[in-house]
């Protein structure tokens, strides 16, 4: 089967970036933040100065109106059911930790108020499915990975090899996670026992701001498959992304491996905050993608193909005010990316187009571009990093590294450097000589087509 039909964009949309703000907890004192409209929000910092934000939708109301789970489903059902027509959808969830990001993602699965967005998810996508009357067939299925401390774990299986698993670029699919177990979900209690299942083996921990806060950055993803009347077959893909949340070590008391989760956890969340910087500022520029794996996992959501909604969660406290500046300026940010969503791409029967050829081509080129510009800006920091240790061994060490002089091509470690020029090379070689041999493959099927 190959695809015609191809995917086309079918629209230019900003991230939409829904704001949230929890109730407040016992001893907890509002004061904080509070929603002054259904779409302004107002940040009391502690020295009295004041700051609004707007954002698509906001919800907390001090009376508690409109701020119920199934309030914030309405916000983001139309990107989870255009999954059945063929798009990608995200919806992401960023807050300080204790801020509600899995209460608002998951909730009580088994209760009918308090379910989060993913049990409403799969009750509307199979509400959706029961209303189609064109004789297509579907088929969903469920996979759960966490990532924690840059490992990507499968959360629906234990065996052998889940606890490592890679992200792969997908010719058909796009960025996937190569190995996760994807298991049929055929009914909404179907998926509520595996759900309950995957979420018990994430990594939580309990910390004076959250008894269960969560360690790792959960991403949970529903691929439906529409088997049209013909043959035909498109793919839509949902992402619910459930970020490990933002945390100040003076207030979690965080100590041993929760300490050292939080480092890492700050250090993938600001590799993120870099993305979406860098996207807003010049998407056409160098992406830093590679940076982090829940960055590089979300890399074609982030980078402009699926629709995406942004939760931001919000505590209300006023002694939480600097870290839900924080986040919200994550969502202004945020908003200044512009997505090119794609119309769904369509499988037929039918023989390789032109069309295909040329973007396949277009696609491994860019996919050799990037990789060379990664390996350059990996080498920079290389050759930074070593030169700046040598600098320090040296400062405290004089002498120690002979004839080191202030510059990593100084005579401490030539052999070393030239290595890694030699490898450097090599490798850009290998990757040019492997797309050319793409190039000519894809052109010589191409005219053996015409
Ligand atoms: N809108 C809300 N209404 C009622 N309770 C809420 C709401 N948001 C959060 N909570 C409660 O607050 C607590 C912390 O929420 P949650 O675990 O979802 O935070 P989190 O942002 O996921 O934290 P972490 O990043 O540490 O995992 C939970 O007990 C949750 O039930």
């Amino acid at each position: 089967m190959v695809r015609s039909g191809e995917a086309q964009i079918c629209g230019i949309s900003n991230v939409r970036v829904i704001a949230r703000v929890r109730p407040p907890f016992q001893p907890e004192k509002p004061g904080g933040t509070a929603c002054l409209s259904d779409s302004t929000l107002e940040v009391v910092s502690q020295d009295g100065s004041s700051l609004h934000f707007t954002f698509d939708k906001v919800h907390g109301l001090p009376s508690g109106a409109g701020n119920t789970q199934a309030d914030i489903f309405s916000d983001v059902q139309d990107i989870v059911l255009s999954t059945l027509q063929g798009f990608n959808g995200c919806v992401m969830a960023y807050g300080q930790t204790g801020s509600g990001k899995t209460y608002t993602l998951a909730g009580d699965l088994d209760s009918n108020t308090e379910q989060g967005l993913l049990t409403r998810s799969v009750k509307h996508l199979a509400q959706g499915i029961s209303e189609m009357t064109d004789g297509s067939e579907f088929q969903v299925h469920l996979s759960v990975v966490e990532i924690y401390c840059e490992s990507i774990k499968d959360l629906l299986s234990d065996g052998p090899g889940s606890t490592s698993l890679a992200v792969q670029q997908d010719k058909e699919l796009g960025i996937i996670i190569a190995g996760a177990t994807k298991v049929a979900v055929t009914n909404e209690s179907e998926l509520v026992e595996l759900t309950q299942q995957g979420l018990a083996r994430r990594t939580v921990a309990s910390t004076s701001v959250n008894a269960a806060s969560s360690r790792s950055h959960c991403l949970i993803t529903l691929t439906v498959q529409r088997h049209l009347p013909g043959g035909s077959v498109m793919h839509g893909k949902l992402t619910l992304v459930d970020l490990a949340g933002s945390e100040r070590q003076d207030k979690t008391l965080a100590e041993g491996l929760t300490f050292e989760e939080g480092k890492l956890i700050n250090k993938s969340l600001s590799a993120l905050g870099n993305v979406v910087k860098a996207l807003a500022d010049n998407p056409s520029g160098h992406i830093p993608y590679r940076n982090s794996k829940l960055t590089r996992a979300l890399q074609d959501t982030l980078g402009g193909k699926a629709r995406m909604a942004l939760i931001i969660c919000c505590s209300p406290a006023a002694a939480n005010a600097a870290e839900t500046l924080s986040s919200l300026r994550f969502g202004t940010r945020a908003k200044g990316i512009m997505t090119s969503v794609q119309a769904p791409a369509v499988e037929t029967p039918a023989d390789s187009t032109h069309a295909e050829i040329a973007e396949r081509v277009e696609a491994v080129c860019n996919e050799v571009l990037q990789g060379a510009r990664d390996m350059i800006e990996e080498v920079r920091t290389l050759r930074e990093e070593n030169a700046r240790l040598q600098a320090q061994a040296n400062a405290a060490h004089p002498g120690l590294i002979p004839g080191h002089v202030d510059n990593a091509r100084g005579a401490g470690v030539p052999i070393a450097l030239l290595l890694m020029d030699v490898i450097t090379v090599v490798m850009c070689l290998v990757a040019v000589c492997t797309a050319v041999c793409k190039v000519v493959d894809l052109v010589s099927r191409w005219m053996h087509n015409v």
